[in-house]
């Protein structure tokens, strides 16, 4: 075992699996444990970091909520600003919104309009991919304001739920640490 297969065997051991949360069926694979260990925590944030230094990125984008928890960080790392892609009303200048599906439910998001500029590129950073509707909204919105987007990278890839074909159809090379199966 290679000291990558170790540090991300932890980080997928870290991760509490809760069934029938929210929802009936639902296997919600639970980030706040992976967060309490440190150790797991900064493996997560060195290896995605690791993974995209050196590639001519600009900004680094995270969705809320779970999204700031690993995109500020590998901001940081990289050097790099961090825009938050919000729930609406919250952010106080001009912004725009798109409307996206979840596993279980409807919402929006919102960006800043002056926080993408033409010719960013831009490293999209969640925790976890399940159907895709969350990022592809994401995409959809830094794509709106003429950034690219060079790579959406997560903690957790929820296998056979459809994003990783969402994500291929838009164009969007995608990355992720640990796989789990989708129920
Ligand atoms: O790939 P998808 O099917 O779109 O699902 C994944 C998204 O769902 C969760 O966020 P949620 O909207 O529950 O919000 P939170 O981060 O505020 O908990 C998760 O953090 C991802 O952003
Ligand atoms: N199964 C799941 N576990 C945790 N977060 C999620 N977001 C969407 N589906 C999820």
């Amino acid at each position: 075992m290679t000291a990558m297969d170790l540090q991300l065997e932890r980080i997928k051991n870290s991760i509490k699996t809760i069934p029938d949360y929210p929802k009936p069926g639902i296997f919600f694979r639970d980030i706040t444990s992976l967060l309490e260990q440190p150790e797991a925590y900064a493996a997560s944030i060195r290896l995605l970091a690791d993974r995209y230094r050196d590639k001519g990125l600009t900004k680094v984008v995270g969705t809320e909520a779970r999204g700031f928890l690993f995109g500020a960080p590998v901001a940081l790392a990289l050097g790099l600003g961090f825009v938050p892609v919000r729930k609406p009303g919250k952010l106080p200048r001009e912004t725009l919104s798109e409307s996206y599906e979840l596993e279980y439910g409807v919402d929006m998001l919102e960006i800043h309009q002056d926080a993408i500029k033409p010719g960013d590129t831009v490293l999209v950073v969640d925790d976890l991919l399940a159907t895709g509707g969350t990022i592809e909204a994401t995409v959809k919105l830094i794509r709106r304001l003429g950034g690219e987007v060079h790579d959406a990278a997560f903690v957790i890839n929820l296998a056979d739920l459809g994003g990783e074909e969402r994500l291929k159809r838009m164009a969007v090379e995608s990355y992720s640490l640990v796989v789990f199966p989708g129920h």
